[in-house]
């Protein structure tokens, strides 16, 4: 069978490793992008791209030219796509270096101390939450660990002040001008509020989730920042985090969470 030409499956102990860090590398790429719509967009690419290279090594000189363009071409419009994902990756690269020097700081400065100061900003808001879950008022805070000053200033209003339950509490009730939009919490302080945030284009959300919810895991798709939901309709509470959402949340869940992702 001269016409096939299998010596391309000769493999060496380097292209084993060369295949598992592909292989590593696609999981990673699909665990940040699970859950959204780009994940079709992925699995659609990374078959068109072995297709191409099996009608390469099968000489199917066609359709292989014809996908080899579409490829070439396809890793722009990759970029264009999924400029959102890329975005996040390289955040996360970045969360990961300072978490690093993060855990240096607790070894400098009692794990305890940090914990303890860690407490005492999360407290308000959790108390917030609270009265809001029971008097059943809309809420929707994110915790923006690098504040894109254009993503969320020019939508909202500035606020800049110290986190407090009362300022939390006003800022969303009925008949604040600012109880519409978002407030953002970043550096230690209530940022701005009322700020509109992009919604998510999600389809597989359960159906009571409206623009609230929406525009909630919206901005955690398009940033490293997570977002926590006061439902003005059940007062469930809901965190949102790298565009997946986990509903109806303990106190402790929320104490938990807000610990692990704001310090
Ligand atoms: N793009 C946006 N960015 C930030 N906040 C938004 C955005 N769109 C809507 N909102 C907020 O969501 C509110 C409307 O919420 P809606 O009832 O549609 O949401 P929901 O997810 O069903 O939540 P709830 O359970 O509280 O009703 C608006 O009053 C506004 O405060």
């Amino acid at each position: 069978m001269d016409f096939l030409d299998f010596s391309f499956l000769k493999l060496t102990v380097l292209d084993i490793i060369d295949m598992l860090l592909v292989a590593i590398i696609i999981y990673y790429i699909y665990n940040l992008i699970r859950g959204t719509i780009a994940v079709n967009i992925f699995i659609g690419f990374i078959l068109i791209y072995v297709l191409y290279y099996v009608t390469e090594a099968l000489k199917m000189r066609l359709l292989s030219s014809i996908l080899g363009s579409f490829v070439s071409v396809g890793f722009i419009a990759l970029i264009v796509v999924f400029q959102q994902e890329i975005r996040r990756f390289l955040l996360t690269i970045g969360k990961n270096i300072s978490l690093r020097n993060r855990t240096w700081l607790k070894f400098l400065f009692k794990k305890e101390e940090l914990e303890k100061n860690n407490m005492a900003k999360i407290k308000p808001i959790i108390d917030a939450c609270k009265t809001m879950k029971k008097t059943r008022t809309g809420a929707l805070i994110v915790f923006a660990k690098y504040f894109d000053q254009d993503a969320f200033v020019n939508s909202g209003e500035v606020v800049d002040a110290k986190i407090s339950k009362r300022l939390l509490e006003s800022i969303f009730q009925k008949h604040s001008p600012l109880h519409d939009g978002a407030v953002i919490i970043s550096e230690n302080l209530i940022k701005s509020a009322s700020c509109i945030l992009p919604l998510t284009e999600n389809d597989k959300l359960p159906p009571q989730f409206g623009l609230r919810h929406r525009a909630g895991i919206g901005v955690t798709e398009s940033s490293d920042a997570t977002a926590l939901i006061v439902s003005e309709e059940t007062g469930e509470i809901s965190y949102a985090q790298q565009g997946r959402v986990k509903m109806n949340i303990s106190f402790t869940d929320l104490e938990r969470l807000l610990n692990k992702d704001f310090n």
